[in-house]
């Protein structure tokens, strides 16, 4: 598959006092399968979340992205303390063969609020109201996942996510907001927006904006746009639903490369994304019998300490 697909989830849509039926769920879920098994990434259209909060989150993170240097390191996140605050240029390296990373993000906290980081506090509501407005639409997919994978319990994925909705929950989930800052002329050798890698949790969800760049790789290694869409998101599976569906759903890696075209490579880029992981006391281990030849390949492993241990080789510092 080198183009990925677009899915409608207008079927889906609880608004105007809709109930979906069986068969909504099940022909949305063979669509959703379609696109996550064959090449992990698929857009959403009719998704109900909120237009006008999905700008409010970029809008405020772009004023934080754009303060002077100083500033933002007053948020910065120390990975040996905690998991939330302003990541700066060079502090996460997700790929090690690209050597240097563009790129900066502010991290969110589900449960933590400081008053020291009162300043803050339109960028932190803006975008807590848009991880707020994702919750249907994660157990709208979590749910046709489970579905797909023909699960006796179709909450199975949900059940195991109580930090969707209880942010008291330990779990790695998080909510991240992402700045390209604009390339100069003295690019480093090696030099991308951000290296080739997979998300460790489910699924993410992810939003852009107009300027592109998300490249995804298929299953014959070839490197496909995600070119944006207006008014769609972005939905990706993660490396421990690769691991819950037996390699199934492959956690496909993508990357942001700098343009080629000098004009973009002024422009600054912007995306938001959601990591969804399960509890941390999850236990993960093959739930299907979809991919048999993969029998075995996959141990059972803790969400929590696989998520730990992928985050402590990311960071520098
Ligand atoms: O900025 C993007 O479009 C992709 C971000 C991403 O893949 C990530 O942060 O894991
Ligand atoms: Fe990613």
């Amino acid at each position: 598959m080198d183009v990925i697909p677009i899915v409608d989830f207008v079927k889906l849509s609880t608004q105007n006092g809709r109930t979906p039926s069986r068969e909504d769920w099940i022909s949305v879920a063979a669509e959703v399968d379609k696109a996550l098994s064959s090449i992990g990434f698929v857009y959403l259209i009719n998704h109900d979340i909120d237009e006008v909060k999905i700008s409010r989150a970029f809008e405020t993170s772009k004023q934080f992205f754009e303060l002077p240097i100083e500033v933002k390191k007053k948020y910065l996140k120390d990975s040996t303390k905690h998991h939330y605050g302003y990541v700066c240029p060079g502090q996460e390296l997700l790929n090690p063969e690209s050597v240097h990373e563009v790129r900066e993000s502010y991290d969110f906290p589900f449960f933590y609020k400081s008053d020291d980081w009162k300043e803050n506090a339109s960028l932190e509501a803006a975008n807590m109201e848009l991880k707020s407005e994702c919750k249907p639409v994660l157990k709208k997919i979590l749910k046709a996942l489970a579905i797909s994978l023909e699960l006796q319990d179709e909450d199975f994925f949900i059940n195991a996510s109580k930090n969707i909705d209880d942010h008291s929950q330990g779990s790695y989930s998080a909510f991240r907001t992402i700045y390209y800052p604009q390339i100069g002329d003295d690019v480093e050798p090696n030099t991308v927006r951000l290296g080739a890698h997979s998300d460790y949790g489910v699924v993410t969800i992810l939003f852009q904006d107009n300027v592109g760049g998300l490249q995804v790789r298929n299953v014959d290694s070839k490197w496909v746009p995600a070119t944006p869409i207006p008014g769609s998101i972005l939905i990706n599976t993660g490396d421990l639903l690769e691991f819950w569906s037996n390699g199934y759903y492959p956690a496909t890696k993508h990357r942001v490369l700098i343009p080629e075209a000098e004009l973009r490579k002024k422009t600054t880029r912007q995306s938001i994304v959601y990591f969804h992981h399960p509890d941390d006391s999850a236990m993960v281990t093959p739930l299907t019998t979809k991919n048999p030849t993969a029998e075995n390949a996959y141990e059972e492993i803790n969400a929590g300490e696989y998520a730990k241990n992928r985050l402590n080789s990311t960071y520098k510092y």
